[in-house]
């Protein structure tokens, strides 16, 4: 049964994803004839994630999760009533924002993919997580993300939009590898594409 639940959740998320991200990637010129290959690529792994932040006696000496941003193309995440997602406002300290939890509605994070391929145009959300004192907290993120084979690397009507590539194309493994293999310190990671 749980299974089930979960396999129509992902289904149906992903076929907004798609939906998503072809109003933003023909958005940056690319004809629609060509975008649903492209987003393939994006989103050629799925995964579905449950997060469990036990109820914390002192919050302000804990992370719930660390600033970060998520390395995929979209992430689709549900959160339950407890709150404590942060979003970062542009601008290199903050202001963090809230994202408070409204029943029924979903949060959609821009991923360092996406800010790659579209040079920069769309931006990957840094986010971070506080725990409470009260409350445990779930949350349910849906990650989607390319290929560890697949290359990623600005697209060409963006670059020539913009005039020239701020990213250099990189196989999504590296971009993994260095993802994870450091730690988390805001949106740092993109620093292993961008081209300085
Ligand atoms: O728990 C949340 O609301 C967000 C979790 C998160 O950012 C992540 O798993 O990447
Ligand atoms: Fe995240």
């Amino acid at each position: 049964m749980f299974r089930e639940v979960s396999l129509e959740y992902l289904k149906t998320s992903i076929n907004m994803v798609k939906k998503i991200l072809e109003v933003l990637i023909t958005k940056l010129g690319v004809p629609i004839e060509e975008s649903s290959e492209i987003i393939e690529a994006m989103i050629g792994l799925k995964m579905v994630n449950m997060n469990y932040y036990p109820a914390c006696p002192n919050p302000e000496l804990t992370v719930g999760v660390g600033r970060h941003s998520d390395m995929g193309a979209l992430t689709v995440l549900l959160q339950d009533g407890i709150g404590g997602l942060y979003v970062k406002i542009e601008g290199e300290e903050g202001p963090w924002m809230e994202i408070p939890p409204i029943s029924g509605a979903l949060v959609i994070n821009v991923g360092d993919t996406l800010q790659i391929m579209s040079n920069g145009r769309y931006k990957s959300a840094e986010h971070r997580v506080r725990t409470t004192s009260k409350e445990s907290r779930v949350s349910v993120p849906i990650f989607t993300i390319p290929k560890p084979n697949q290359k990623i690397g600005p697209l060409a009507q963006a670059v020539d939009r913009d005039g020239s590539p701020r990213y250099r194309e990189v196989l999504f493994q590296h971009y993994m590898a260095n993802f994870f293999g450091n730690a988390h310190d805001g949106k740092n990671s993109l620093q292993f594409a961008h081209i300085h």
